[in-house]
């Protein structure tokens, strides 16, 4: 898989360097390019933003850079031919989550169009969407300063999943927000007590079937405590459609 990041502060990806990603790249299993936007604008101040037609607070990223960024980091990095995805990150995007994280793992070639201001000329995305798959993806309900923090997230949610980046793949399979949807069930290591504190009796028996039965249990537990929504079905038996009166 290649990663492109097309930032105004292209020293946010430099942990990329440091973390899984980092020796998956090291591997050959990952080509990383971080781009600084700045390079296709032009004009003496490298001038990447502008007032909002129609007025309003803040600036806008203009157009003209990310056009040229994109017609040169998409020929660059899909030598498969294959089509890029160009993920912009956005508190309008879609919601980002497991099943996501999943679909994008699969892809040749992602390119991560990190905005800031108050965000990216909407023809940028109307152009993206002619000559690329464009994802516009949000990590949550709540407003970041840009995109990097977000493109950051994706990128590890989802390197994360591709064949041989992860140590101990049998750990991926367990993971909550994968299988059944259920939260991670408590985990415990030595010392078998600590602070007044031990280890579930369970957890020492030796008996699969019940340390197994235990780890649901904690995992329904946990969920119902703290993620209801997780539990309750969104269609009937029939396949219906639950839909919920706000
Ligand atoms: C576009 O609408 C905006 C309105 C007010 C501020 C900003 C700031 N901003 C600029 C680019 C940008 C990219 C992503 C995000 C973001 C993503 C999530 N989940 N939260 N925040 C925020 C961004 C944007």
């Amino acid at each position: 898989m290649r990663l492109d990041y097309l930032t105004i502060f292209p020293d946010f990806f430099a942990p990329l360097e440091l973390s899984l990603p980092g020796k998956a790249a090291a591997s050959g299993l990952l080509d990383l390019g971080v781009h600084d936007l700045r390079r296709w604008a032009h004009d003496r101040h490298r001038t990447v933003d502008d007032t909002p037609y129609g007025g309003g607070a803040g600036m806008v990223m203009k157009p003209e850079p990310w056009g040229e960024a994109f017609a040169e980091v998409l020929s660059a990095g899909s030598d498969t031919g294959e089509r890029s995805t160009i993920v912009f990150t956005t508190p309008s995007g879609e919601r980002f989550d497991q099943r996501l994280a999943e679909e994008l793992s699969t892809r040749e070639h992602l390119v991560f169009a990190c905005g800031r201001y108050e965000g990216i000329d909407q023809r940028v995305i109307d152009h993206a969407r002619e000559i690329a798959e464009v994802r516009e993806i949000s990590l949550g309900d709540y407003v970041l300063n840009g995109g990097e923090v977000a493109a950051l997230a994706v990128t590890e949610a989802v390197v994360r999943l591709l064949p041989g980046f992860m140590g101990n793949a049998a750990s991926l399979v367990e993971e909550s927000h994968a299988e059944g949807g259920l939260l991670e069930y408590p985990v415990y290591t030595k010392p078998r007590s600590w602070e007044g504190r031990d280890v579930p009796d369970v957890l020492l028996s030796g008996d699969h079937g019940a340390i197994a039965r235990w780890r649901h249990a904690e995992a329904v537990r946990r969920t119902a405590e703290r993620r209801p929504d997780l539990l309750t079905p969104s269609v009937l038996d029939d396949g219906t459609p639950i839909v919920r009166a706000v």
